[in-house]
């Protein structure tokens, strides 16, 4: 199966119900095993990687990450691709709802040739490495003016084998009312869609803004490697 199809295949009506509902959607398994051990297998190569980020120095929790250089290992440039183009018009209509009036070019292309032309020109996929007691603090991935409101994360080890504990969570902060949060169980392989930093809320005066932020609880044992895959280009 070809990524295109891999994508295409997904229940693309279910995934748009669940980020209407809750901000997030799993999806099935997007990568073949020996996919995800080799993307694995890349953390170590300086060579493909634009940039190290030590969580702890910026208070960002506790881990590391790496910023993939162009060009992106096939596997993430495929399911960038594959993926935006069925994500903007979910994208399209979510701003409809929030009376914003930024529309989505058709593909990927398109849309980073956007960004490029606003100075966001650095590639935003990257590779995220969690050890026993690491995790990742609630954040929205912003890097300019450009934002994509959807972004992916692909779960490259083995829960309950690889690691224990590190769940992708997902709070969500209403206009007046306490923070909820959702837990979302991945698979390996799996990928969690989920919006980058709001989804529109249906209220009895039309829609609303509620603000969304995510992160990792604490890894009790083991490693545990995610890809990141986020649309917007940085500054
Ligand atoms: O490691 C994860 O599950 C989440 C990483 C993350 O913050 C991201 O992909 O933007
Ligand atoms: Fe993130």
């Amino acid at each position: 199966m070809t990524r295109a199809t891999a994508i295409d295949a997904l229940d693309w009506t279910a995934i748009a119900r669940d980020l209407e509902e809750t901000g997030v959607a799993v999806t099935g398994p997007l990568l073949a095993e020996a996919e995800a051990r080799d993307l694995v297998a890349l953390y170590p190569d300086k060579d493909r990687f634009r940039n190290r980020v030590v969580m702890e120095r910026h208070g960002y929790g506790r881990g590391e990450y790496k910023y993939f250089a162009y060009p992106l290992p096939p596997p993430v440039a495929a399911l960038r691709q594959a993926a935006y183009p069925r994500l903007a018009p979910i994208a399209d209509l979510w701003n409809e709802r929030l009376r914003d009036a930024r529309r989505y070019p058709a593909t990927l292309d398109g849309y980073l040739a956007e960004c490029h032309a606003a100075g966001q020109v650095k590639p935003t996929p990257l590779l995220l490495k969690y050890g026993p007691d690491d995790f990742n603090c609630l954040h929205q991935d912003l890097y300019g003016d450009m934002v994509f409101p959807f972004q992916m994360v692909l779960l490259l080890s083995r829960p309950g084998v690889d690691f224990t504990g590190g769940e992708f969570t997902l709070v969500e902060q209403r206009p007046r009312v306490q923070s909820r949060a959702e837990v979302v169980p991945l698979g390996h392989l799996q990928a969690a869609i989920f919006a980058v930093r709001h989804r529109p809320a249906r209220g009895t005066r039309g829609f609303h803004r509620v603000n969304l932020r995510h992160g990792v609880s604490r890894v009790r044992s083991g490693e545990r490697f995610t890809a990141g895959i986020i649309f917007h280009d940085a500054r």
